[in-house]
């Protein structure tokens, strides 16, 4: 592998302060397929200074949006350039299909695209002042440092919707990727460093959580921390990002209803159920895993479901023939075994799947059959809990309302679903869904130009689009008296 496999740091491809390594493991058969740093707050503490500095001292602030622009925009031609290359990489760090990743790749370099578009367009305005002899300018400034922390699941499209915004905006950032796939993001900050981003403006720091990325949220010297993950390592960060009153922004977990009417394309609602749920594997934060399904067309639906879902093919992510891959790990792995024994000992019944293939070649993989519960209720674990795997809980309804109630049951709000015929009925539940992106006969879509985050307990903050740029920016308000006179009060 060509791939650099060391931390970036002020301009400089460097190792962990400790000397510790990490093995990054391939999930389909778990062998090793790059070494590298296991960093911890002390390269932290180093990226950190690096990024103060190049934010105070150097001129990435302050040098025209339009010549930012430039420079991402580059990045996403390398991105272009080099998608096979990361795709593969992606692949083999996450286990998703390559076809999954290269789909990726291309959303990525739409990212970089799009906000290499806006760079020079969020400039300031002059308002009405109400006083006289005044001038009245509102201006957008860089926030300052920030700390960027991304999890395994997509692990460059979440740092893309980061590093992009951020490099626009005139920041200077330090990237955590997850401690077990951080190979594209190390590739990106290959490309980052061909397209002549200043020395210190982009640091990447590799290693766990609790230290490297802990850092990152507690440290004075970070003006912002931006998470992606799950639920509980957010509200930790909130909690750290609290003592110096940091900007934050969180993309937390979701547990996601779909909701179908009888009314709705049958062939079309099947098919989107499952492309909701099991690409790669379920681990997906606004995947579709709460079917909510009106009651004459229940059966029916479970049949086809699970008729498709006995025919899924799982295996490498290389093989063209493949449809899902494995979970991410032997801990995942367990943990969503754990789940569906606890759907079973709540009652739930198992339509289909509900254990680990048995077909040899897939034995050195965290591999996990698709599964289906039917004769779910709101009040279990596995209706409620982000299982983050290839489960779908089934639950019943007769009327409009009520699936509106059942999709709302939920501490989250990322996203959900609605099928049906009925455009009516469609707007009238997306407008009462509390969910941060609702889908109409459609399901799991994203593009750079529109807002993406959660309600409820599935974030704070808004990624992507315009408001995924004010994320990275801090509103000055600028008052000229033109005809200045002593007030003589005192
Ligand atoms: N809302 C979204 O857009 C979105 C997108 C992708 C994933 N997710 C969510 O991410 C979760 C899966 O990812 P995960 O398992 O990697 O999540 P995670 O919370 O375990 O880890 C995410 C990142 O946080 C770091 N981390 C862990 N502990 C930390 C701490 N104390 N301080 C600072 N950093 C720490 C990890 O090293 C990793 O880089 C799911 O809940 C999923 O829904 C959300
Ligand atoms: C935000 N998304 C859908 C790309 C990935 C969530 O895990």
């Amino acid at each position: 592998m060509t791939l650099k496999q060391k931390q970036y740091i002020n301009g400089e491809w460097v190792d962990a302060k400790s000397g510790k390594t990490r093995d990054i493991i391939n999930p389909y058969n778990q062998e090793v397929v790059a070494t590298v740093p296991e960093g911890d707050e002390t390269d932290a503490q180093a990226a950190i200074a690096a990024a103060r500095e190049a934010f105070d001292q150097g001129d990435w602030a302050t040098m025209p949006a339009t010549e930012r622009g430039k420079i991402v925009r580059e990045i996403a031609d390398f991105i272009e350039r080099d998608r096979e290359e990361l795709a593969r990489l992606e692949s083999l760090d996450t286990g998703k299909t390559v076809e999954e990743s290269r789909g990726d790749m291309d959303d990525i370099a739409g990212v970089f695209h799009y906000y290499a578009e806006i760079a020079d367009k969020n400039g300031g305005e002059i308002i009405e002042s109400p006083l006289p002899n005044s001038i009245s300018k509102v201006v957008h400034e860089p926030v300052g440092v920030c700390g960027q922390i991304t999890p395994w699941n997509y692990p460059l499209l979440q740092a893309s919707w980061k590093l992009a915004p951020a490099l626009v905006a005139g920041n200077t950032l330090i990237m955590k990727p997850s401690e077990i796939t951080p190979l594209t993001t190390l590739k990106t900050f290959e490309l980052m460093e061909e397209a002549g981003v200043p020395k210190g403006v982009v640091n990447l720091i590799l290693g766990a959580g609790h230290d490297a990325g802990a850092e990152l949220s507690t440290n004075h010297d970070v003006d912002l921390i931006s998470f992606t993950g799950g639920i509980v390592t957010g509200k930790k960060i909130m909690q750290a990002a609290s003592t110096n009153a940091k900007n934050l922004a969180l993309e937390l977990g979701g547990k996601n209803p779909n909701v179908i009417f009888a009314d709705a394309d049958f062939e079309l609602a099947v098919d989107q159920a499952l492309n909701g749920v099991f690409f790669h594997a379920g681990q997906i934060c606004s995947a579709g895993t709460r079917l909510i399904v009106e009651e004459s067309i229940h059966d029916d639906l479970v049949e086809a479901l699970v008729e498709r879902v006995k025919q899924f093919k799982l295996g490498s992510g290389f093989d063209e023939n493949t449809q899902m891959g494995p979970l991410i790990s032997a801990e995942h792995l367990a943990k969503v075994e754990k789940y569906v024994e606890t759907g079973i000992k709540e009652g739930a019944t198992l339509a289909v799947g509900g254990s680990r293939p048995d077909d040899p070649e897939l034995q050195d993989g965290f591999f996990y059959l698709p599964t289906i519960f039917t004769d779910c209720t709101t009040d279990m674990e596995i209706v409620q809990e982000e299982a983050f795997g290839p489960i779908i809980t089934v639950e019943k309804f007769t009327r409009e309302e009520e699936a509106v109630q059942l999709a709302n049951d939920s501490i989250y709000g990322l996203a959900g679903g609605v099928f049906t015929n009925d455009v009516a009925k469609a707007e009238r539940c997306a407008a009462k869904m509390r969910m941060g992106t609702v889908w109409i006969n459609e399901f799991n879509v994203y593009f750079p130009h529109a807002p993406w985050g959660g309600y409820k307990q599935s974030g704070i903050g808004r990624e992507l689009g315009k408001l995924g740029l004010e994320e990275y920016t801090e509103t000055k308000h600028i008052l000229q008296n033109t005809k200045p006179e002593p007030l003589n009060w005192f």
